[in-house]
């Protein structure tokens, strides 16, 4: 056992990070706002082959006060915000009912990139809601019907006899939109880019919304 994590160790230590090419990142041409950058980021992410670049990690606050991270889909982005959906009944949604401070994080391996954004998630009006889950796969609103997100499965085989009823019921109304289903809307009060480069000399640019003004001050970072 003890070897096996000797050569862990060892298998970790030979692996390549930021090896490279990696691109360049100018703060100074950086927009006055980060959604801006963030959308041009995205688009060179997609333009470059980046594996599921609207894949982050979005963290929230337990009721506890611990944190919480997994992976989720981004749905959109704009001037106002970041958007995902969920349920109210999962994990994240009691999260957000309790706390709406969340942290999205997105790394874009291929490029070395990584964008923190930090900020409050809201709840959108039912009918973004609504076209948000009737954009969805079929199966997805299958599932999404189905509720019971993170709760303890005892049979797999539960899922199936479940299904039945959800597919009839989508059949007989193919509009149905659960209730708990939503929208959420993250408003940053903090982005921060970081451009990884092979010799450690990082370049970060963090945007900060200055209070009441709707500006943001940008700022670099030591690496
Ligand atoms: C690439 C990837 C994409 C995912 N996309 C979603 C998603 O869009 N919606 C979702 O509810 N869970 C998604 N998940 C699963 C979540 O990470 C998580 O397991 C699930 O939402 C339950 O989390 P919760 O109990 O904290 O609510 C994704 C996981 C991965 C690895």
């Amino acid at each position: 056992m003890a070897e096996d994590r000797e050569d862990t160790a060892g298998l970790l230590r030979g692996l390549a990070v930021l090896a490279g090419p990696l691109p360049e990142f100018d703060p100074g041409a950086a927009p006055e706002e980060p959604t801006a950058l963030f959308t041009a980021w995205l688009a060179h992410a997609v333009a470059a082959g980046v594996v599921e670049p609207h894949a982050m990690t979005l963290s929230t606050v337990t009721p506890e006060g611990r944190p919480e991270a997994r992976v989720l889909i981004l749905k959109s982005v704009d001037a106002a915000g970041w958007r995902f959906a969920a349920s109210t009944a999962s994990g994240k949604g009691r999260d957000l009912a309790h706390s709406p401070h969340v942290a999205l994080t997105f790394h874009w391996r291929e490029l070395g990139r990584q964008v923190r954004v930090s900020g409050r998630a809201a709840a959108e009006d039912p009918a973004r809601s609504a076209a948000d889950f009737r954009a969805r796969s079929a199966s997805a609103r299958e599932l999404a019907l189905l509720g019971r997100q993170s709760q303890v499965l005892a049979d797999p085989a539960d899922i199936d006899r479940e299904l039945g009823p959800v597919r009839e019921r989508l059949a007989a109304d193919p509009g149905l939109v659960p209730t708990e289903w939503t929208s959420y809307l993250v408003a940053a009060d903090a982005v921060e880019f970081w451009q990884g480069a092979a010799d450690r000399r990082h370049t970060r640019l963090r945007y900060t919304r200055e209070p009441g003004a709707g500006t943001w001050r940008r700022d670099c970072l030591w690496p």
